[in-house]
């Protein structure tokens, strides 16, 4: 019975962890809150283009995608700093893959978009 209670406290405690970093990313990362406002922008378009479950899905995902890999991103950096704060070529192709996670989810995410809204805006 304890060990239940201490599991279900660790979930929450890996939870309240998480939630912290989720805001934390939301008031340091410039580029975050772009796409946040982005998500908010691409949310409101959903509805006024009433556009179907299955593409709420896979703009929920991509939108999930992109914010998702852009935290990963700036841990890796942060990581990166912390750990070689001096320049190194080393660092630099780390940061440019992590950044490039990002850049190809947010060219799929682009893509994404123009499939489910260009019929509904043009045609
Ligand atoms: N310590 C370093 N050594 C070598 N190159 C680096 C180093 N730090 C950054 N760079 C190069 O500069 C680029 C930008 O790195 P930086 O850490 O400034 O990220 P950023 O793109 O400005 O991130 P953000 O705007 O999300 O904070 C990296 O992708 C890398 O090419």
């Amino acid at each position: 019975m304890d060990q239940k209670k201490s599991f279900f406290q660790g979930r929450l405690f890996s939870i309240k962890n998480a939630f912290k970093g989720a805001i934390l990313i939301f008031k340091t990362e410039t580029s975050f809150q772009v796409q946040v406002v982005v998500a908010i922008l691409m949310t409101i378009a959903g509805f006024v283009y009433e556009i179907s479950a299955t593409e709420w899905t896979i703009q929920l995902l991509a939108i999930a995608l992109v914010m998702g890999l852009e935290a990963a991103n700036t841990a890796i950096e942060d990581m990166a700093n912390f750990i070689h704060p001096e320049h190194h070529v080393e660092i630099g192709g780390i940061k440019d893959l992590a950044a490039g996670a990002v850049f190809i989810a947010v060219i799929f995410a682009i893509i994404i978009g123009f499939i489910i809204y260009i019929p509904k805006v043009f045609f």
